[in-house]
């Protein structure tokens, strides 16, 4: 399918992905998958279950190879590099099933993010020299900061495994923002979240956004989406379904069908106002 031209607010393409497609045996999860993220957005990424989300997410990451396409990410080609590379790009992730050092508290936790940034290898870190204690206590600084950042400071402390749900996730993307990232994608962070806690997350994704850090977002939940993305893509049976603003997308009779079933765009319809004017003729009664 080609991507419809769309008018666009935000800036330069960040990341550019073309005809990217990706087999598991004879399961096509993804095929001729393209699309454009661009500097600044929220962009997310809808579809239903097994529609390719995670694995578009995964082939980004470099966690999968495609068997054809291109991921190009600030002028680097991601589907070259390796998993452990594409932090270093500035690209960081969240993932679907919490991924957290459970017995660190939530401060060594970012602090292990940040060991991208930090210049004491080996050496420094087994003589403990005076600029590696510096540099240690920066480090430590500078976690505590994110950990107030996105809200959960007062648990800094607390081993992981002892956090609410909630705050798990929010520790998550503490961590993934200590890499310095250009690019932030989030696998369903709300997933398992009360109505409160959604309604903080969001606050907070729309401050990392207005602080300059484009945001990817996989998300179930359709009202989050919707309210607070600039650009959707929608896919199904690993192809791009639906592509463009909230609205269009949202009232995509395509969308619509992958969602509710077959026939529902056309139950969503209003009637047409030809009914009404011109009402069909009765069939004569026998
Ligand atoms: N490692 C794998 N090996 C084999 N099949 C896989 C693998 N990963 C995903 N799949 C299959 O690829 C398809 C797409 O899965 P994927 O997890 O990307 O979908 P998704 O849109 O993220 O779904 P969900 O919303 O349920 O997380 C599914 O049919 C899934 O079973």
């Amino acid at each position: 399918m080609s991507v419809p031209a769309l008018t666009l607010k935000t800036g330069e393409p960040l990341l550019i992905a073309k005809g990217l497609s990706k087999r598991f045996g004879g399961l096509q999860a993804l095929k001729d998958v393209s699309f454009e993220i661009r500097k600044g957005e929220i962009f997310g990424l809808i579809g239903p279950n097994g529609a390719g989300k995670t694995t578009l997410f995964n082939v980004m990451t470099a966690l999968y190879i495609p068997e054809s396409g291109s991921c190009n990410f600030q002028g680097v080609e991601l589907t070259r590099l390796k998993p452990h590379q594409i932090a270093e790009q500035g690209l960081a992730r969240t993932f679907q099933n919490i991924r957290l050092f459970a017995a660190l508290t939530a401060l060594e936790n970012v602090m292990i993010g940040q060991h991208l940034r930090t210049k004491a290898g080996l050496w420094g870190a087994v003589v403990r020299n005076k600029a590696t204690r510096e540099e240690e206590a920066r480090t430590e600084a500078r976690a505590l900061e994110l950990l107030e950042y996105v809200g959960i400071g007062h648990v800094a402390n607390e081993v992981a495994s002892s956090l609410s749900y909630g705050d798990q996730r929010r520790l998550e993307i503490a961590r993934a923002l200590a890499t310095g990232p250009a690019l932030l994608a989030l696998d369903e962070p709300a997933a398992g979240m009360n109505p409160s806690e959604t309604v903080v997350l969001r606050a907070l994704i729309e401050k990392i956004r207005d602080d300059g850090i484009t945001v990817l977002l996989i998300e179930h939940d359709m009202k989050l989406v919707m309210n607070m993305c600039d650009r959707v893509l929608a896919l199904e049976y690993g192809q791009v379904l639906s592509y463009g603003l909230p609205h269009e997308v949202q009232s995509d009779p395509r969308v619509i069908e992958a969602y509710l079933g077959k026939g529902a765009a056309q139950d969503l319809q209003p009637p047409p106002a030809a009914a009404t004017d011109n009402p069909p003729e009765e069939s004569a009664a026998p």
